[in-house]
């Protein structure tokens, strides 16, 4: 900064000098810029003059210096306008700022009345004349850090700006002092301006954050503007300057920005496309067809299939392939909660709803699938008063968490998936009849893998590809033999139980080719005794023998269910299910 950029202070200021003291003033700056004037150098305000003149010599050296006779002292003989000059004497003194000189000021005399008055009083004026360019330094300095503080508040502000949470700054009384841009997204221009904090976080909250001056993170908030109820967190830190309470920092952040931050985090940012759903068979490519036009709707899908075929594939192809795949996908597997569990995985609860409420509440799949797609899977096992309560969910398109006031609106897809006949199930009043018809907008049937046995070659040819890059194996196919076992064989458990048996083959395998004998056992002893007049196998009577004998199995060699689980290329939770269907008694002497 240069004394060019407050020219009219060191104007003012020159004036004052040339009316106190009788004789004319001019200031230039660090290039010798002439910046101030009065009398007949008033007109010359923004020229340069000679770097050769006193001027320029005061500026190198540094030096205050007094030329009583112009034209003829030594610092003249070299000026290049000595023949022009009108000066009849000069004292000029140094502008110095933090050790640098960043200017000169002098009086001149332009007739020989002038020159008499400085020529007498020299001594006093070279002493007035160093006192006042310390005033000008002290002006030059004072607008330097004014600069300095603009310019840091500045880039505050761009900082603050740029942290994607809502940052709020209030006095003790809790009057909002400022907001950056993420606040106003959040409460909206009109939600701030001339509010107090506690109308948003509420009384006794900010009281307390008064009272005691501590921190505090996470906390949950909630705020109803004419339009909208805001929902997210807040972190307070009460601001001290010299053991003096100034007021308090706020930091908001919206529900859904924390809850797409937890999505990303727990289900990763891994898509599913309908490429990766692998069968060339013409049953598979019309289900997949089906379920891309529903991809670009946004009504409920029912997908209805056996274990193993593929449902939560398909779900997700659906989802990542609709308008709400930036959103969250999240599963929610209600046979494998325990059905006191699941209203509150489903829709959340309060901190305090009940005796064992974790501090701070929790948020419910609905809320934490916002914007994106809710996977309800084995809706048939959903046991009837939530279906009612889930009924209520999509119609209403609001969720009450339990020991919740109010209402929340929510935004999401639901798609559900069983392997169970629903429709039966509805028969029998095991299912809500009303609900079924909600969900059930657009049905969508996965083959099993036996309805689809030529997809079987090209499965195992991309699971052997999956598995040698998961085990970091070189397994380059199956033998005649082994796949022709492969073709026999019903897959209960579908494409997981294939998926299983060719993870369990690579392992086994000792060649590059995937022989008989690194087959699971239960492949080879396909048992067909069970084959009707026309070679046929009740699948229930095939599914109950397998389970019989992976119970048999597990037992015999030391084994957990949940490991006998997935030799059949089912969930534990699924296997327990089918024991009890079929009413097998585990710790039967026979088993
Ligand atoms: N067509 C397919 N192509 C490739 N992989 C598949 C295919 N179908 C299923 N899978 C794989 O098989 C496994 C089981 O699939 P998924 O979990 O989607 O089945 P599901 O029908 O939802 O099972 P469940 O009824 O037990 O929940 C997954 O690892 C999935 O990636």
């Amino acid at each position: 900064m240069s004394l060019d950029n407050i020219r009219e202070s060191v104007q003012n200021i020159s004036e004052a000098i040339a009316s106190v003291v009788g004789v004319d003033v001019t200031v230039v700056d660090d290039i010798l810029k002439r910046v101030a004037g009065t009398g007949s150098y008033k007109k010359c305000i923004g020229e340069n003059i000679s770097f050769n003149s006193a001027f320029g010599d005061v500026l190198k050296t540094g030096k205050s210096l007094i030329i009583e006779e112009p034209r003829k002292h030594e610092v003249c003989l070299r000026c290049e306008v000595r023949g022009s000059c009108i000066e009849f004497a000069e004292v000029c003194c140094p502008i110095i700022l933090e050790k640098e000189v960043v200017g000169v000021i002098g009086l001149i005399a332009f007739d020989e009345e002038k020159r008499d008055k400085i020529l007498e009083n020299k001594d006093n004026l070279m002493n007035f004349l160093g006192r006042m360019a310390d005033l000008v330094a002290s002006k030059l300095l004072e607008s330097k850090n004014t600069k300095e503080i603009e310019l840091l508040a500045k880039k505050l502000e761009i900082v603050i700006d740029c942290v994607d949470k809502g940052i709020v700054l209030v006095d003790n009384e809790g009057n909002i002092l400022m907001e950056n841009k993420n606040a106003i997204d959040i409460f909206g221009l009109k939600g701030l301006k001339g509010k107090k904090i506690q109308s948003i976080i509420g009384k006794s909250q900010y009281d307390n954050i008064i009272k005691n001056g501590s921190k505090l993170s996470n906390i949950e908030f909630s705020y109803k503007d004419k339009k909208n109820q805001i929902r997210g967190f807040f972190d307070a830190s009460p601001i001290e300057i010299d053991n003096k309470s100034i007021g308090v920092v706020f930091v908001f952040s919206k529900i859904s920005d924390v809850l797409s931050i937890v999505n990303r985090v727990s289900t990763g940012t891994i898509t599913t496309s309908f490429e990766e759903i692998i069968g060339t068979s013409s049953i598979l490519d019309e289900t997949k067809k089906k379920a891309k036009k529903a991809s670009i709707s946004s009504s409920t899908v029912m997908i209805q299939g056996e274990s193993g075929t593929g449902k939560e594939l398909f779900a997700r192809a659906i989802h990542f392939s609709s308008s709400r795949s930036k959103g969250p996908f999240i599963a929610l597997n209600c046979s494998a909660i325990p059905e006191h569990l699941l209203e509150s995985e489903l829709f959340g609860y309060e901190e305090g709803a009940f005796t064992g409420a974790k501090r701070g509440g929790k948020e419910g799949k609905f809320l934490l699938a916002s914007t994106g797609t809710l996977f309800l899977d084995e809706i048939g096992d959903m046991p009837l008063h939530l279906q009612t309560k889930l009924l209520r969910v999509l119609q209403e398109g609001m969720i009450e968490k339990i020991g919740g006031k109010s209402p929340i609106p929510i935004d999401i897809r639901i798609i559900a998936a069983t392997n169970k006949d629903l429709e039966q199930m509805v028969d029998e009043k095991e299912f809500r009849d009303d609900l079924f018809y909600r969900i059930n907008v657009i049905p969508l049937q996965i083959p099993s893998l036996r309805e689809r046995k030529e997809d079987i070659i090209i499965l195992v040819d991309y699971l052997i590809k999956k598995c040698n890059k998961k085990l970091g194996k070189d397994v380059k196919g199956v033998s005649d033999e082994g796949m022709k076992a492969l073709l026999n064989y019903s897959w209960p458990g579908n494409v997981r139980e294939l998926e299983n048996s060719i993870e369990y083959a690579v392992n086994m395998s000792s060649s590059s080719v995937i022989t008989l004998q690194s087959l699971p056992k239960r492949i080879l002893k396909n048992d067909y005794s069970s084959l009707d007049d026309k070679g046929i196998i009740n699948l229930q009577e095939l599914e109950k023998r397998e389970i019989i004998k992976t119970i048999k199995y597990c037992k015999e060699n030391n084994i957990s269910l949940k490991e006998g689980a997935t030799f059949l290329g089912i969930g534990k939770a699924t296997l327990y299910r089918k024991i009890k269907e079929y009413n097998i008694e585990i710790r039967s002497e026979n088993l």
